[in-house]
């Protein structure tokens, strides 16, 4: 049994067919890519896995957990899925100890030592308000990393990102990976995908293929 499982998912919205019959299978500890026009349904495919849509038909198991729309998985899952959701006049470090007090799992050395991955200690200090698109971004993989989260889905996560803190990422998804996470991304940085990804699907129109 894979790890994640589609079978047969579909889901049309406003007459359009935004997923279309997707069966997939997805390993523990490996690293998928999705590519794909914009539109296609990367990030749809996503919000499915994730139980943020409905499916018209069709079934979705996290680690033999089936997800229904509302009911969160078992499974401690770090995501970004567009434009992440920070609070401007919090600092880098509040907004972060802001969503560590969710699940009040992790403490602040934790946090600060994911910081320290994409050299935002320096910042941590400062409102986010003042920060560029890049910043943001590392922020955003930092907050999807840093609770040790088993399942990672990222969709461009990449965006921003000067070259150096994409190698940052790319090696520390592939540390993630040797630590058994799975992780999901869709990019359109193929370089991103080519570097990191052991299977790439396309997406186009809604079907996912290899
Ligand atoms: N809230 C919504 N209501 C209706 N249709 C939507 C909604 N969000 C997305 N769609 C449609 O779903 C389809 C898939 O969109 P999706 O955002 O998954 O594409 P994507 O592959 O992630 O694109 P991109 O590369 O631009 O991020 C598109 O046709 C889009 O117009």
């Amino acid at each position: 049994m894979s790890y994640i499982n589609l079978k047969d998912v579909s889901r049309t919205i406003k007459h359009k067919q935004i997923l279309q019959n997707i069966n997939l299978n997805i390993e523990k500890g490996t690293i998928t890519g999705f590519v794909g026009p914009n539109g296609s349904g990367k990030t749809m495919l996503f919000r499915a896995i994730l139980g943020m849509i409905k499916l018209d038909s069709g079934e979705i198991e996290i680690n033999g957990e089936k997800i229904s729309l509302g009911s969160s998985p078992q499974v401690n899952i770090g995501t970004i899925l567009e434009t992440p959701g920070f609070i401007n006049n919090y600092t880098a470090l509040d907004n972060l100890k802001y969503l560590a007090a969710i699940k009040n799992e992790i403490q602040e050395n934790q946090i600060l030592e994911a910081m320290q991955l994409f050299d935002m200690i320096d910042h941590k200090d400062e409102k986010v308000k003042s920060f560029s698109l890049g910043m943001r971004q590392k922020l955003a993989i930092i907050q999807a990393i840093m609770e040790d989260q088993e399942l990672i889905v990222l969709d461009e996560p990449t965006n921003g990102l000067d070259e150096e803190s994409v190698h940052i990422f790319e090696d520390k998804l592939r540390k993630l990976k040797n630590e058994d996470k799975t992780i999901l991304i869709a990019s359109h940085d193929r370089f991103v995908i080519q570097n990191v990804a052991d299977v790439v699907y396309k997406v186009n129109e809604g079907h996912v293929n290899v």
